[in-house]
């Protein structure tokens, strides 16, 4: 059994950023990652084609802004590479290959009791840690629906984690499944490839640029969120016109409310809107039933695709470890506490990078979390 004083779970750019504020606050810590190499949503589970959506001075890390030299929107390569030297700057050592599959509070000796498969050797290692943090994901866990006569669909089908370019689906008919940012990017891909391309879009759903929302982002801090989402639906308006001719509806409320209470991201278009308006990419409704390569949607019309790709988004499973998640979380894996208190639970328990807010988020719950430790520890050893 391993003592120690902060145990991270996860070492995406929550745990690193983590990692990097308490090794400033010279507070003692390991990081635990199930997978063999950090940032593995970067790494492993990112399209080719993905950049950054936010402007760079959005998504960095505590200590390290991006390079002038950086694009405004980092491509994931050099993201990644921005990650690598991170890492090397702050020494960050997760141990790899450790999938903490429990987490219990002892109330006896006020301490976090952590269980980790060694992937490697399938040993179960025990660690006891005074704080605990979550920092395993908002996207840890694929959501695929379940739709009445999926299993019988006789085509490929896959979750957008799973997607990395259009090049072998050319010459196929693909259905996407899922119009928020990764449904949309993918449709786009995919098209380009010369792919017959076809898109559910069920629900409303704003579209903007990058830059209205680079805009939003800066006026934001200054402006209430209802102005702000004026004018980002009035220059999503004049950009795109009228889309509800397309099949794409705005939602009544505005684009940056719903990020901030629903953590519902708009849809940043990077060219898939286009391509929906010269109907290269095929806008359908919600599907009723799948029947071998045959799909009914709910309009009543139907189609054959040889493939299928789930664009339907992740969901946290820090619950299926976290066994005493109610002292941070809900029953969704999720904050139980509103931001911007999201961060911090009880007994010695806190989350990184759960707030819906994309790297932004994950910079100020890194430095809130250490920052907080730090006084427990601080205010323990002046007792
Ligand atoms: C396709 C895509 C594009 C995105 N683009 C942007 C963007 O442009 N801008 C932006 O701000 N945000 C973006 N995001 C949001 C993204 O969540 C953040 O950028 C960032 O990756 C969050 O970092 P994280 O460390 O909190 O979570 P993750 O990056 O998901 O890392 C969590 C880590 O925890 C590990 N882990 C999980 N469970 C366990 C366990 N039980 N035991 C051990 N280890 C575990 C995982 O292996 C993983 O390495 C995007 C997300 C996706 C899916
Ligand atoms: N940097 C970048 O360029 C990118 C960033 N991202 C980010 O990654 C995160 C995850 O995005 P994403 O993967 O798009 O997931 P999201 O959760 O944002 O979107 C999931 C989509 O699936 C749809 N959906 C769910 N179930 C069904 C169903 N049964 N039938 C039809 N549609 C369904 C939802 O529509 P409905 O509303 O109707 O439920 C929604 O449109 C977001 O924060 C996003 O901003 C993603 C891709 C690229
Ligand atoms: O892409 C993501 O997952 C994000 O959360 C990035 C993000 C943070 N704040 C926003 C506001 C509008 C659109 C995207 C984001």
């Amino acid at each position: 059994m391993e003592e120690i004083v902060v145990l991270i779970v996860g070492a995406g750019p929550s745990g690193l950023a983590t990692s990097a504020c308490l090794s400033v606050h010279s507070i003692p810590h390991i990081i635990l990652e199930k997978e063999d190499i950090y940032a593995s949503l970067w790494k492993k589970r990112a399209y080719d084609r993905l950049k950054l959506h936010l402007a760079k001075e959005f998504c960095s890390l505590p200590f390290k802004p991006h390079s002038p030299d950086s694009p405004t929107y980092i491509p994931k390569d050099m993201f990644v590479d921005y990650l690598d030297d991170y890492v090397k700057t702050f020494n960050i050592q997760p141990k790899y290959q450790r999938h903490v599959e429990s987490a219990s509070y002892d109330e006896a000796d006020g301490k976090w009791r952590i269980e980790a498969k060694n992937v490697l050797t399938g040993g179960v290692e025990v660690y006891v840690a005074e704080f605990l943090v979550v920092a395993s994901g908002e996207n840890s866990g694929k959501y695929i629906p379940e739709l009445p006569g999926l299993d019988s669909f006789s085509g490929e089908t896959l979750h957008s984690s799973e997607y990395k370019s259009g090049a072998k689906y050319e010459n196929k008919e693909v259905l996407v499944v899922g119009c928020g940012n990764s449904g949309m990017e993918i449709a786009y891909d995919l098209s380009n490839y010369g792919v017959q391309t076809a898109i559910v879009i069920r629900n409303p759903v704003h579209v903007v640029s990058k830059e209205i929302v680079r805009v939003g982002m800066i006026f934001s801090k200054y402006l209430p969120i209802f102005i702000v989402d004026i004018m980002a639906v009035l220059m999503s308006k004049i950009l795109y016109g009228d889309l509800s001719k397309y099949g794409i509806r705005r939602p009544t409320k505005g684009p940056f409310y719903l990020k901030a209470t629903a953590g519902r991201a708009p849809v940043i278009d990077v060219g898939t809107v286009a391509k929906i308006k010269s109907k290269e990419i095929k806008v359908v409704p919600a599907i009723s039933s799948i029947d071998g390569k045959k799909v009914l949607f709910e309009d009543g019309a139907e189609r054959e695709f040889d493939v299928i790709v789930f664009a339907t988004g992740y969901r946290s499973v820090a619950n299926n470890w976290l066994k005493d998640f109610k002292h941070v979380l809900n029953e969704t894996g999720m904050p139980k506490n509103d931001f911007p208190h999201h961060w911090k639970g009880e007994k010695n328990l806190y989350c990184c990078g759960l707030s819906r807010r994309g790297l932004f988020g994950v910079s100020m719950d890194a430095s809130a979390i250490a920052d907080d430790i730090k006084k427990v520890v601080t205010e323990k050893l002046n007792k």
